[in-house]
């Protein structure tokens, strides 16, 4: 498909093209734009698997930041562990003409990457998708077609340029708000997934739920005394919400467990107990989680460095 007829084919980079960055990457692809993904690990192609559905995207693949000139959009897809690590991209890539939009987990996406594109304008986004990075460049899209970022300057623009793309970029008019409910997702099944080696279906064990309910309803204090506004039923729906995934659709932090990569728990769980530090709230469920989380040895894994774990029942 060519670009879309409002918005010009525009030059993009995707750092860290895993399970977000490879879906984002291949949505600005099929706008029309002329997307660079730049990576860690070199893959040839890049191939998103959505149910029977496998398309391929002919996106320019890097892996040596001198190469790049700055552009308008650069949208950073590593995990917040990896944040620092792509200093070298950002400084290739941006001027203040750039605006990088932040696509991670957690409250505190953008804290940490103004110092690494001091030029650029940041926006932090909330992400609505389930994917899995099955390989370098491979990737499984579970659902989801959509971010969020606060309303600005750029959030229209953002919507333009996704235009076509099949992926929509909506607005957080309560951007506190939407962020504190998003991690009261996370902190609970992120961390329980990852902890129990378990997919969603986890979710339908009774003394599992009960212990999600628990995690979020710290969350939703602390997130409370930093102006979110959460109730009991943002809780109850949030765990509801734990029943839309299919039984075998997993987490990030999951992947990473049974990958032998490290956790993004200090993001998650443990932003959490940093803020009820500061706000003297007491969250002993999330320190506890995030002790585990902490604690975790890497998994025995079997000849071809995969996990001897089997896939939901
Ligand atoms: N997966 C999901 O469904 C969702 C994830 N999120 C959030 O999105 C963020 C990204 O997660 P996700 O896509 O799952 O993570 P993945 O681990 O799938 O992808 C991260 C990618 O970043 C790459 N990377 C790391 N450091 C660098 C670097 N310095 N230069 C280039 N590439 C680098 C990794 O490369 P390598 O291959 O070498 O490891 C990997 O391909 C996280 O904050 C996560 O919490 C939010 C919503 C949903
Ligand atoms: C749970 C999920 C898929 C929600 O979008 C997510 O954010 C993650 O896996 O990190």
């Amino acid at each position: 498909m060519g670009p879309n007829a409002r918005t010009p084919r525009t030059a993009v980079a995707v750092i860290g093209a895993g399970a977000v960055g490879g879906v984002v990457a291949s949505a600005l692809h099929r706008a029309g734009h002329d997307v660079t993904v730049c990576v860690r690990t070199r893959f040839d192609e890049l191939r998103i698997e959505n149910g029977a559905r496998v398309e391929r995207f002919p996106v320019r693949v890097v892996t040596d930041p001198s190469d790049l000139k700055p552009v308008r959009w650069v949208l950073l897809a590593v995990k917040s562990f990896d944040t620092e690590s792509a200093a070298t991209w950002l400084r290739s890539l941006c001027d203040e003409d750039t605006t990088v939009v932040v696509l991670q987990n957690g409250v505190e996406q953008t804290e940490g990457v103004q110092d690494l594109a001091p030029r650029a304008s940041l926006v932090p986004a909330l992400v609505y998708i389930q994917a899995e990075r099955l390989a370098p460049g491979r990737i499984r899209l579970g659902y989801g077609d959509s971010f969020q970022v606060p309303r600005g300057p750029w959030a229209e623009e953002l919507a333009e340029l996704f235009e076509g793309s099949g992926m929509t970029v909506d607005v957080a008019e309560d951007l506190t708000t939407a962020m504190w409910r998003k991690l009261m997702l996370n902190i609970a099944v992120n961390s329980l997934t990852a902890l129990t080696l378990r997919r969603m279906e986890v979710f339908q064990d009774a003394h599992v739920r009960e212990l999600a309910l628990g995690l979020m309803r710290e969350a939703s204090a602390v997130g409370g005394a930093l102006g979110a506004r959460l109730t009991e039923e943002d809780v109850q729906r949030t765990l509801a919400f734990t029943a839309e995934f299919a039984a075998d659709n997993g987490t990030s932090m999951l992947y990473d467990r049974l990958a032998g990569r490290p956790l993004e728990y200090d993001a998650l769980n443990g932003a959490v107990v940093r803020q009820a530090e500061k706000l003297g709230i007491d969250v002993p469920l999330n320190r506890a989680v995030t002790a585990l989380l902490q604690a975790l040895r890497p998994l025995d894994t079997g000849e071809a460095g995969v996990p001897r774990l089997p896939r939901a029942a």
